[in-house]
């Protein structure tokens, strides 16, 4: 394991050089992975296994379009494609990969299926660290892992095809085996990831939740609304308030900050721009931060996993996001979206 400085702040992590994908599949040859759920991540990371050369099979209920994803992306009924339950049953490592609030739904039938010397596997630390709310709570007799992709599945397959890879935290809550440490990193090897760094199942879920419903995903969205009703109350036209809100941002600016940091983007502005930014910078930090805080603490207290349960275990939870992502999608912001997107030369 590899010791980093990040910004000052010495943490280990485990990379490809280390731990390389032939030695992930020396220390999984005899197991059989079932990667239980094909939703985003189920999709991304038993692709991703497969292709690197690893036992995996897909668990998933049969009446389901997911079913039918599957099969058109290869995987055999009956030979690599079962039903949870019989996915469970010949599964060494179990990758736990239904929705948090399907996890707590199934559970049941799972913990049937976690005979001495298997292992179960998160992508989340949702189920282990909010277990008062979601009565997950494995035998002692088993390891319990997680490897959290830093994105979307969607990404981890996307990087993968392209020789990339995503980051992923990785984090043992119980290790029965004496193996939990090799099986962890092989798996999270062999899903994909760039590079692996440590954490535990609270820091994982705390800071993912947090992650999501700020700036990764929440906050972005509402800072966009906002500017952008401020330029149209103001006169300009959905094509410049969307280009300046959002279209130069994804396009331009953050391709470079990908590439080389923040100031480096900046420096790559006029001195206009960089003189302003830097100006500006403090006050939105100070506007969010109380706003920032309060998550924090509402994700700590259980009480956003508690809204996530309500809200996704019942049974039309998928009409009603639908219908939120379709006002979202809807809106005049995201309308001007789709017409700037078709104007990208490359899309014509
Ligand atoms: N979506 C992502 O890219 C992402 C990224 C990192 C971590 N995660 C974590 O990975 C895990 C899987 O997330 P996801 O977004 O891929 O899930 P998802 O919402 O896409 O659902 C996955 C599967 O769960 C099944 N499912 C839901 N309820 C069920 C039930 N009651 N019985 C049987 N099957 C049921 C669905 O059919 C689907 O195949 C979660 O713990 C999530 O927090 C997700
Ligand atoms: C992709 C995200 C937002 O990072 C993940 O945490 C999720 O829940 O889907
Ligand atoms: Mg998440
Ligand atoms: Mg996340």
């Amino acid at each position: 394991m590899a010791t980093i400085n990040f910004g000052g702040v010495e943490e280990k992590v485990v990379t490809r050089e280390e731990f390389s994908l032939e030695k992930a599949r020396e220390v999984m040859k005899d197991e059989t992975i079932a990667v239980i759920g094909y939703g985003v991540q189920g999709p991304g990371q038993s692709l991703n296994l497969k292709d690197n050369g690893f036992n995996v099979i897909v668990g998933q209920r049969k009446a389901s379009k997911t079913w039918d994803k599957a099969i058109a992306d290869g995987w055999v009924p009956g030979e690599t494609l079962f039903e949870i339950e019989e996915a469970l049953d010949r599964a060494t490592v179990i990758q736990y990969l239904l929705s948090d609030a399907g996890q707590i739904a199934v559970w049941p039938t799972v913990q049937k299926y976690l005979k001495p010397g298997k292992a179960l596997y998160f992508s989340h630390g949702f189920g282990i660290t909010y277990k008062e709310r979601t009565n997950i709570v494995p035998p002692k007799d088993v390891d319990v892992i997680l490897v959290a992709p830093k994105g979307s599945g969607t990404s981890l397959r996307r990087m993968f095809l392209e020789g990339r890879g995503l980051n992923s935290s990785y984090a043992i809550f119980q290790d029965a085996t004496g193996k939990a440490f090799d099986r962890v990193v092989a798996l999270g090897i062999g899903v994909g990831s760039g590079y692996l760094f440590e954490t535990t199942f609270k820091r994982e879920v705390y800071s993912d939740l947090t992650g999501e419903r700020g700036t990764l995903m929440g906050c972005i969205q509402g800072i966009f609304a906002a500017q952008y009703d401020t330029l149209r109350e103001n006169g300009h036209t959905p094509s410049e308030a969307f280009n300046e809100t959002v279209e130069e941002l994804t396009q331009s600016l953050m391709p470079l900050v990908a590439e080389n940091g923040m100031d480096w983007m900046y420096a790559n502005t006029s001195t206009t721009a960089q003189r302003g930014a830097l100006d500006w910078w403090k006050p939105f930090r100070d506007a969010t931060k109380p706003v920032f805080e309060k998550l924090y603490k509402e994700v700590a207290a259980g009480n956003e996993a508690q809204r996530s349960i309500d809200s996704n275990s019942q049974d039309d939870y998928r009409v009603k996001l639908d219908a939120e992502l379709k006002e979202l999608r809807e809106s005049e912001m995201w309308r001007a979206g789709t017409a700037v997107r078709k104007l990208r030369p490359e899309n014509n």
